[in-house]
């Protein structure tokens, strides 16, 4: 553990001070693309503007014999593209493969000044942030960065698990968490085979209904609830993200023309906590977009018990519901969001200055 004094302390001589604070940029899509694909990556430069993240993916789903072709149209497309509003973010090539070397070296001076965050796959507790840190820091310095890259790891592994306040606490370049389903499933050998998403085999069941006599009906007609696997590894991500100032995401969801499935699962994340999710086919971006804006309604209902709210103290009642200092600062966080997504998304803007706050 490096000593308070030392944490922010640039590691390389002449790289970018690292930031004290982890500003809140509308991230609600990673949209997923491979820059190796002419065809995906010839849609990018039109996306821009559309999604609030751009993320050129390096690692699983860009095969072998294509990575070298896909580190190089990375390069390509952040150097032909201004990206305006849009963050621009990749996903390097796992810290135990043949490629990631190559992928830091030659992403960080060709196009280091374009990339915002670089999100590391499959770490496994604080040392994998730790290296990355310092040779992004000496890369930098090299190439005469003048702002730090920000580093987003992916939940995937139990250890990673395990190690995650550590893993939140390691570097001040840490931007944020993305739980990683299907690595995660696969590496907890957990007996399923889906990339994110719930599984119909995971239920709790109604008890069996008695007779007359008082004897359980074993074979009759019970109700059962399909439960939410990532319940419990979200809502320790999201715990430990805020307890670091960082951010934390769902990441994907595979079955891409199940759309409905997409929105609950991207839902029950946004209620949980979480920022944003990825997005691997366009029309997840849509989805990421809607839900995880707050609704016209969550944002009248919030502003409305900041008004009634004064000075934050006490209780009111407002439509027979108590309102307290702790729900309105609930409705601090909703009206904060909707604040920062109106500013880059005039549609919102619109729906949310359109609201009239009654008593
Ligand atoms: C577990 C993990 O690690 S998840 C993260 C890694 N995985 C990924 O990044 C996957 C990214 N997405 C993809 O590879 C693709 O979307 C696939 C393979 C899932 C589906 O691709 P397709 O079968 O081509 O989908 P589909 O036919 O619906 O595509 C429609 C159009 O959208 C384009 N498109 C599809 N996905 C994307 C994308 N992510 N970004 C930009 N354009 C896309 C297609 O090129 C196609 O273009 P066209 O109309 O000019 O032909
Ligand atoms: O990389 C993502 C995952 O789910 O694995
Ligand atoms: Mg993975």
């Amino acid at each position: 553990m490096r000593p308070a004094k030392d944490f922010f302390a640039p590691l390389a001589v002449g790289a970018p001070a690292p930031p004290r604070e982890i500003p809140a940029r509308p991230s609600r899509a990673i949209h997923f693309f491979d820059p190796g694909n002419e065809k995906m990556a010839a849609k990018v430069p039109a996306m821009v503007g559309t999604v609030d993240v751009l993320l050129g993916n390096l690692e699983d789903a860009v095969k072998a014999e294509n990575k070298e072709k896909s580190r190089q149209g990375l390069v390509d497309i952040g150097k032909a593209t201004d990206f305006g509003p849009t963050q621009f973010w990749t996903r390097i090539n796992s810290l135990d493969s043949p490629w990631v070397l190559d992928d830091l070296t030659t992403l960080v001076p060709e196009i280091g000044h374009k990339l915002d965050v670089i999100m590391v796959p499959k770490v496994q507790g604080a040392e994998d942030i730790h290296y990355v840190d310092r040779l992004l820091a000496q890369l930098e310095a090299k190439a005469g960065l003048d702002r730090p890259i920000l580093v987003h790891a992916i939940l995937e592994t139990a250890r990673g698990v395990a190690n995650i306040e550590e893993i939140c606490a390691a570097s001040p370049r840490m931007q944020g968490l993305s739980l990683g389903p299907a690595d995660l499933a696969a590496d907890r050998r957990m007996k399923t085979t889906r990339v994110g998403g719930g599984h119909p085999g995971y239920v709790v069941r109604q008890d069996p209904v008695k007779d007359d006599l008082g004897v359980p009906q074993y074979d009759a007609e019970r109700t059962s609830y399909q439960q939410d696997l990532w319940h419990y590894t979200i809502a320790r991500m999201v715990d430990a993200c805020a307890m670091h100032g960082i951010y934390p995401y769902y990441g994907p969801f595979g079955d891409i023309k199940d759309t409905v499935a997409c929105e609950d699962q991207f839902r029950n994340a946004f209620l949980l906590g979480c920022v944003g999710a990825w997005s691997l086919h366009p029309v997840q971006i849509t989805i990421a977009n809607k839900v995880f804006s707050p609704s016209v309604e969550d944002v009248a209902h919030a502003r409305r018990v900041i008004a009634a709210m004064g000075d934050g103290t006490g209780a009111v009642m407002i439509d027979g519901k108590m309102e307290d200092d702790a729900s309105v600062k609930q409705c601090q966080v909703m009206v904060a969001l909707a604040e920062e997504l109106a500013e880059i998304d005039p549609e919102l803007k619109k729906a949310y200055d359109a609201i009239e706050v009654t008593a």
